[in-house]
């Protein structure tokens, strides 16, 4: 079997909303390659925590408790959820799993609260990480994979209109070129992978560094480098500053941005200076960069400003995972 769905962009490109069918009702949930975890609002949440999500309603007939599970997760940028586990038919966009743990939320942070747009998240990283308690689950790809037609999964993110993700195969219209691989390590359950030398702008190569160790994920709005990467951005960006109440980088929203051009896996990969004006900081006219330091996250991070130059394939077809990308 395959999957294509639509992926539609929450405001700023913050996040991308996709609709899942589970047993009989449409959520629309964050699919984010840097988590393991299949979570949605529900009926068994305070009314206070729900602001016109859609709720997952756990006395459907198709919803089979899972009795003494229970699942509680937190993100890296301080916001999380907790729950009880179900397992229910899970279909995206024609790819069905027809016991897939769906975790139930008793209660979700503020900022799901408040982000209108979200019924939940699908992780797409590696089961390892899964957060139920007292055995982990498996994530939708795990418990589809083998029904499909080929074991892997495409991420094709757009700036201001619907991208896809497609499972079971790969979408030739959706990228130009050929596709690089490069070798993915997983040993902390996310789609890890090395990238090497940067340049800023189009002209020569004036990176001295390379980034190293990184993670591909969806369900991260920016992309965190090391400081000197990030550093030698920014020089490039006249009137930009680190702003510490703002928490980053911004520049005057007139100023031209750069490209920034990363090698992987021995190919250069443009990411287009547009991306990296990522929002009005609401003050002074200026805005927030799309690059910031992974300074305090502990990750380098490609995040939706770096997926949304690429076609990006998440492949386990060869028996140890691995990433592929092609420019578009
Ligand atoms: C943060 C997301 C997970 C998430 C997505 C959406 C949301 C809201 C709906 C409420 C907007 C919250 C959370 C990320 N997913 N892999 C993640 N989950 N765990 N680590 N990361 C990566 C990281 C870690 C730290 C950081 C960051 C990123 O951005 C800013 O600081």
């Amino acid at each position: 079997q395959t999957g294509t769905v639509a992926a539609n962009p929450e405001q700023y490109d913050q996040a991308y909303i996709c609709p899942v069918t589970i047993g009989s009702q449409t959520l629309h949930l964050d699919f984010d390659t840097g988590s393991s975890d299949l979570w949605v609002f529900s009926n068994l949440m305070p009314s206070s925590e729900v602001d016109g999500q859609t709720e997952f309603n756990t006395n459907s007939a198709g919803a089979t408790k899972k009795d003494g599970y229970t699942w509680s997760i937190s993100y890296g940028d301080g916001s999380g959820a907790s729950g009880v586990v179900y397992a229910d038919t899970v279909n995206v966009g024609g790819a069905t799993a027809t016991s897939q743990a769906v975790e139930a939320a008793t209660s979700v942070s503020s900022e799901f609260t408040s982000d209108t747009g979200s019924d939940g998240l699908l992780g797409l990283a590696f089961s390892s990480i899964n957060q139920v308690k007292p055995t982990p689950q498996t994530t939708f790809f795990d418990t589809v994979k083998s029904s499909l037609e080929a074991e892997l999964f495409t991420a094709d993110l757009q700036s201001n209109g619907p991208g896809s993700y497609t499972f079971g195969y790969i979408d030739s219209s959706k990228y130009t070129g050929s596709i690089t691989y490069t070798a993915v390590d997983n040993s902390q359950g996310f789609w890890g992978f090395t990238a090497g030398g940067y340049t800023v702008g189009g002209g020569g190569s004036n990176s001295t560094g390379t980034i190293g160790s990184a993670i591909a994920d969806t369900g991260t709005s920016l992309m965190y480098l090391p400081t000197a990467a990030v550093q030698s951005y920014y020089s490039q960006v006249s009137g930009s500053s680190y702003s510490s109440s703002q928490g980053g980088y911004i520049f005057p929203c007139s100023a031209s941005l750069p490209s920034l051009t990363v090698s992987i896996g021995g190919h250069g990969f443009v990411v287009p200076g547009s991306n990296f004006n990522y929002s009005p900081t609401g003050s002074g006219n200026t805005c927030f960069g799309g690059l910031q330091e992974n300074t305090g996250i502990g990750f380098t991070i490609f995040g939706d400003v770096f997926l949304r130059a690429v076609y990006a394939i998440f492949d386990e077809t060869q028996g140890s995972p691995r990433i592929g990308f092609a420019a578009q």
